[in-house]
C-alpha cells in the first residue's frame, strides 16, 4: 500500500518542524552576528506621521526558518490570497463576501475606492455641520456600539484626542446598564448627541442602549429626541425604519467587517473628537502599510514577517498565547483592540475547504502597559513555566509635557525587557535564576500621531491576515459567537428548556419564572 502523498503545505510544515532550534544567544553569537541580525530582521518604515522600527530580532527566526517559511508562504498561496484580498473578490467565501476594509483608505478595487471616498465625503459634511455648529451647540456624543463598532473608535480617540477633545465622546458597548449611566452622569442631555453604531443595525446591546439613550434624552427636556441621532451602519434602511433621520445616516460597506470598519463611517466619534484631518491622517497611514504589504514580498514583509514569528511559537512551540505590552498610556485600549483583531479572525478551527486544521490556530492575545504590567504579571513572562511571545510597543517622543525623566525611565524599561528576557540570567538560587531565550518583538515609533497609529492597527490586520492564510483559514467570518447569542435570545423569548445547571441559574436570577 503505497503512503498518502503529503501536500506542499504540510510538506513546508514539516520541514519546518525539523530545523534546529538555536538560542536567541546563539544566534546573535554565532555566524549571524548581532548586526546581521538586526539588518535581517529590524527593519524601519518612513510612514506618513514619521518612522516606525519594527525589530523582529530578538525571536527565533533565523534564515533557515525565514526560508523555509516563505517556502510555506509560497505553498499555502499567499501572494495570490493577497491580490485577491486587495481586488475586492469574496476571500471570505463561507459568507461570499469581499474584506475591503483597505478600500476605505484609498487601496483596492477602484470602484470600491470611489464608493468609500464618496461615502466618506458625507460624513465629512456632517462633522463639520456639526463642529459648524448646524445642528445646535454639540458638546458631548455618546457613541453606542459593540465589538467592532466600539473597540476601534474608542481606541483612537483614547490614543490622539488628548484632553482638549472638539467634542467629548463617551464609548458604551455593555448592555449593562451601568455603562450608559455612567455616560449619561457625564453629558449635559441638552447638548449631547447620540451615534448608534451598527453594522447589521440589530445586535440587542446597541438597539437597547440607544433605545434607552433616547428615553433619557426624552426625559430630560429634548423635544425631538431622533433629531439628535447619528446612524453609522451598513444597514441603512433598518435605520431609517427605526426612525434616524436620512441626513444623518451615514452608511459603510457590507463588505467592510465589523472588526475592520474604524475606517469606514464607524470612525466618525473620532472625526468628531480629533477633527476630520485627524481622521484623514489616521486612513492615510493605513493606506502606507496597506502599500507595503502589497508590494514588499517574503520576509521583507513585515506584517508577513511577524506572522512567521507567530507561527512559529504558536505552531512549532506550541504557545498558546501572545502578549501585547503598549508602554504608552495612550495606547492603553490597543490589547483589547487586538484581542478582538486576532481572536474573532483567526480563532478557528476548520480550514477554508471546511477540513479539520492541522495544528494551532490563534494563540490568546492579551497584555497591558508598561510599566504598570511589569509590576503585576511580568513574573510569569519571566520565570514561569509557559512561554509566551511579547510585543512591546513604544513611541521615542513623549505624549507628556512633564519632566523628561517620565518618558526616559519609561523607554528605559521597556528595551530592558526585552533584554532580560532574552538574556536570562544564572543564579544558583534556583529560585533566582531567570532561563531567558524568552522572545519578544518591538515596535518603536517616531511619535504616536493618527498616521503612525492607523499604520499600526493596519499593519495588525495585515498580519492577522498573513497568519490566516499561513494557517489555511478563513479570518473574515465569525460563526463561533452566533450560538450564544441564539440561546440568550431564546431565553429572552420563554418556552425553552435547558440543562438543570441553566435552569437553576435562570431561577435563581429569577428569569423566565
Ligand atoms: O456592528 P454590529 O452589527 O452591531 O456587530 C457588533 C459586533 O458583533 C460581532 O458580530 C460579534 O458578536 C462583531 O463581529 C461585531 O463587531
Amino acid at each position: 500500500m503505497t503512503e498518502r502523498a503529503i501536500g506542499p503545505v504540510a510538506a513546508a510544515w514539516s520541514a519546518l518542524a525539523a530545523l534546529p532550534r538555536p538560542t536567541l544567544a546563539d544566534l546573535f553569537a554565532g555566524d549571524e552576528g548581532g548586526d546581521d541580525r538586526l539588518a535581517r530582521l529590524c527593519a524601519t518604515l518612513d510612514l506618513p506621521g514619521g518612522p516606525v522600527r519594527f525589530d523582529w530580532s530578538k525571536t527565533h527566526l533565523d534564515p533557515a526558518h525565514l526560508a523555509q517559511f516563505e517556502q510555506l508562504a509560497d505553498s499555502a498561496g499567499f501572494a495570490e490570497r493577497r491580490r485577491a484580498l486587495f481586488a475586492g473578490e469574496p476571500v471570505n467565501a463561507s459568507e461570499g463576501r469581499a474584506a475591503e476594509h483597505m478600500a476605505q483608505r484609498g487601496v483596492g478595487a477602484e470602484a470600491s475606492v470611489e464608493a468609500a471616498a464618496m461615502l466618506h465625503a458625507r460624513m465629512h459634511m456632517l462633522v463639520e455641520a456639526i463642529h459648524g455648529g448646524a445642528l445646535g451647540e454639540v458638546r458631548h456624543l455618546i457613541h453606542i456600539g459593540i465589538g467592532g463598532s466600539a473597540l476601534g473608535p474608542a481606541l483612537a480617540i483614547d490614543a490622539l484626542a488628548g484632553d482638549n477633545p472638539l467634542v467629548d465622546v463617551h464609548v458604551v458597548s455593555n448592555i449593562d446598564g451601568v455603562a450608559l449611566e455612567q455616560a449619561f452622569a457625564a453629558c449635559d442631555p441638552q447638548t449631547t448627541m447620540i451615534a448608534v453604531a451598527s453594522k447589521t443595525f440589530t445586535t440587542i446591546e446597541t438597539m437597547t442602549n440607544a433605545a434607552s439613550a433616547l428615553d433619557w434624552l426624552g426625559q430630560n427636556g429634548v423635544g425631538d429626541p431622533y433629531g439628535r441621532v447619528v446612524a453609522l451602519t451598513a444597514a441603512p434602511d433598518k435605520a431609517l425604519e427605526w426612525g434616524v433621520d436620512e441626513t444623518r445616516i451615514l452608511p459603510f460597506a457590507e463588505s467592510v467587517g465589523g472588526r475592520y470598519s474604524l475606517w469606514s463611517s464607524i470612525g466618525f466619534p473620532v472625526a468628531l473628537a480629533t477633527g476630520w484631518e485627524e481622521f484623514a491622517d489616521l486612513l492615510d497611514g493605513a493606506a502606507a502599510m496597506d502599500r507595503h504589504f502589497l508590494e514588499a514580498d517574503g520576509a521583507a514583509n513585515l506584517p508577513l514577517r511577524a506572522a512567521f514569528a507567530d507561527q512559529l511559537y504558536a505552531r512549532l512551540r506550541g504557545c498558546q498565547t501572545r502578549a501585547v505590552f503598549a508602554y504608552d498610556q495612550r495606547l492603553a485600549l490597543f490589547p483589547a483592540y487586538l484581542q478582538q483583531l486576532e481572536m474573532e479572525s483567526n480563532g478557528k478551527r476548520v480550514t477554508t475547504s471546511g477540513e479539520p486544521v492541522s495544528g494551532p490556530t490563534a494563540p490568546i492575545t492579551w497584555g497591558g502597559v508598561g510599566t504598570d504590567a511589569q509590576h503585576a504579571v511580568f513574573q510569569l513572562l519571566h520565570q514561569g513555566t509557559v512561554l509566551a511571545p511579547v510585543d512591546f510597543i513604544a513611541a521615542i517622543q513623549p505624549g507628556d509635557t512633564l519632566d523628561p525623566a517620565h518618558h526616559r525611565i519609561l523607554l528605559s524599561n521597556c528595551f530592558a525587557q526585552g533584554a532580560a528576557l532574552m538574556a536570562g540570567k544564572a543564579a544558583d538560587d534556583p529560585a533566582r535564576a531567570y532561563p531567558g531565550d524568552r522572545p519578544s518583538a518591538t515596535i518603536l515609533m517616531e511619535e504616536l500621531n493618527a498616521a503612525t497609529l492607523g499604520a499600526l492597527i493596519a499593519f495588525h490586520e495585515h498580519r492577522t491576515f498573513a497568519n490566516a492564510v499561513l494557517m489555511e483559514i478563513n479570518p473574515f467570518d465569525q460563526f463561533g459567537v452566533e450560538l450564544g447569542k441564539q440561546i440568550a435570545g431564546e431565553i429572552e423569548r420563554g418556552g425553552v428548556r435547558f440543562d438543570a445547571s441553566t435552569e437553576a441559574l435562570l431561577a435563581a436570577a429569577g428569569i423566565g419564572a
